[in-house]
């Protein structure tokens, strides 16, 4: 049984369900604090940020105060503070508000394409929202445990921006439910991500301010190559062991001569954050590209008035038959008759409704037999694989008779609609692929489908008796 912890009109279940997500992941991040008062990761205001971008009826006052009191019931409870829980907290829930704010528009919820329309998005929302989340935060810290504005400020600003570019691309680019983890058993996908890794114990080994990059190269060979929420999710590991491994002194990336007395950790989640937005550029634009391909190859493959495959898509179609030499395959091409004078008497738009409900009955009756295509203008094409020449010849009757049996609406007229065919059937012999048969045999039809229109229309020629296998190609 799947346990729902948001639904949209169940107010008390979403309170309930985000006061124990945040108290969840408080506590975590109170277990990572170094310094007395700071945590290592604070992630909790990026998962929240994230939960709320993703059911954005949780973008509502009452919820965000639900967040906040789980923030101060962790802080009392396991820190002991009593009023800086409240001053302290009101940073976090500054980062909540300003993130999910800016980003809470742009996320798409359409069941396929759950995801936030443009990942880039992300930073300036990271951005404004560690701003406003480390200028509060480090004033509270300023009265209340006397640190010291400047270095408060940097260690809240880069914690926050870190965390939350590192996190928010993962959390919301994709849905992970439509990613197949098959795919990463490919070397060609396995390996970069390998080579993340190896770089990382590289730059440990190596260390200087130039080790914390080394990664840079693998993760954008990642982005090239995998799917966003793995790029995301590299980028976020990534991140993660480098702050842990700077904190722990295995990674050594600073010199005594720095200009601004900045720590150790402030520079390296600075250098993480910067990071993280090259591979995630790379990943996005990739996305996009592959995107528009695959729009570009459907509109290509698909003819747009009738939703039949165009002429390229049955080639490309063709591509996915089993190619044998002793296999028949046979055509039977189409074409309306006198669809000139229908254009002419009802106009263009008339005309395209006839294409349309032509394409209709041609998928009802041979649908399921053969790959139906908009060949061009008001000629279709019917291609059938290992099918015999009676079958062959019955089909375009069916479909003939399917066109001209029922007459057609035509701006308040009943007209009636023929279509003529011409057909051919052979084997691939010398050919090497269906490209080439199928062309061989859509100009055989051609010349039979002339004798149709040459003997008045409204017929197939020729009829299955004089249709011989291979007679009709080369
Ligand atoms: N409405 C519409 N008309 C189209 C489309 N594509 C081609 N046509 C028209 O189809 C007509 C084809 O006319 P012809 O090739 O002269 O043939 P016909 O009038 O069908 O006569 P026969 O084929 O000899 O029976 C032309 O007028 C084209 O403009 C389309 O997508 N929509």
């Amino acid at each position: 049984m799947r346990v729902k912890l948001f639904a949209e009109y169940q107010t008390k279940t979403n309170a309930l369900s985000l006061f124990l997500i945040t108290l969840l992941f408080c506590f975590l991040g109170s277990h990572l604090r170094i310094p007395a008062e700071l945590s290592l990761f604070w992630p909790v205001n990026a998962i929240v940020a994230a939960v709320i971008v993703r059911h954005p009826w949780l973008h509502r006052i009452r919820y965000y105060l639900a967040c906040f009191a789980a923030m101060v019931v962790n802080d009392t409870v396991f820190s002991g503070w009593a009023w800086p829980a409240v001053t302290l907290n009101i940073a976090n829930l500054l980062f909540i508000i300003i993130s999910v704010s800016m980003l809470v528009k742009h996320y798409l919820r359409d069941s396929d394409r759950r995801q936030i329309n443009n990942a880039l998005r992300i930073f300036p929302a990271c951005l404004l929202a560690a701003f406003a989340c480390a200028s509060w935060g480090a004033l509270a810290q300023d009265v209340g445990f006397n640190a010291s504005f400047a270095t408060a400020w940097a260690d809240w600003f880069s914690e926050q921006f870190s965390t939350g570019l590192m996190l928010l691309p993962f959390l919301l680019t994709r849905n992970w439910r439509s990613f197949s983890f098959g795919e990463l058993l490919s070397p060609g996908k396995w390996v970069p991500l390998l080579s993340v890794g190896v770089s990382l114990v590289v730059g440990a080994m190596i260390g200087g301010a130039g080790s914390l990059t080394f990664p840079v190269p693998a993760l954008i060979w990642c982005a090239i190559v995998l799917p966003i929420p793995v790029t995301s999710l590299a980028i976020l590991l990534t991140g993660i062991t480098e702050i842990v491994l700077v904190s722990h002194g295995v990674m050594n990336i600073q010199g005594n001569d720095n200009l601004l007395s900045l720590s150790h950790l402030t520079s390296a989640r600075l250098g993480v954050a910067t990071i993280a937005i090259s591979p995630l550029i790379v990943a996005v634009s990739m996305d996009a590209v592959r995107q528009l391909n695959q729009r570009l190859a459907l509109r290509a493959n698909y003819d747009f008035l009738t939703q039949l495959l165009s002429r390229s898509g049955l080639y490309e179609s063709l591509k996915d038959e089993p190619f044998s030499s002793q296999r028949s395959v046979g055509v039977i091409l189409l074409d309306v008759d006198y669809f000139k004078t229908i254009n002419d008497n009802f106009g263009h738009d008339a005309g395209d409704g006839v294409l349309e409900e032509i394409a209709l009955r041609m998928k009802k009756v041979a649908g399921k037999q053969g790959r139906i295509c908009r060949f061009g203008g008001e000629e279709f094409a019917i291609v059938l694989f290992d099918a015999r020449p009676e079958q062959l010849y019955q089909l375009a009757e069916a479909v003939r008779q399917s066109i001209a049996k029922e007459k057609f609406w035509l701006q308040g007229n009943t007209v009636t609609v023929t279509v003529s065919s011409g057909l051919a059937q052979g084997t691939a012999g010398e050919e090497r692929d269906w490209h080439s048969v199928i062309n061989q045999l859509i100009s055989a039809a051609d010349k039979n489908l002339y004798l149709s229109k040459r003997n008045g229309r409204n017929q197939t020629s020729p009829s299955f008796r004089t249709l011989r296998l291979a007679s009709d190609v080369a």
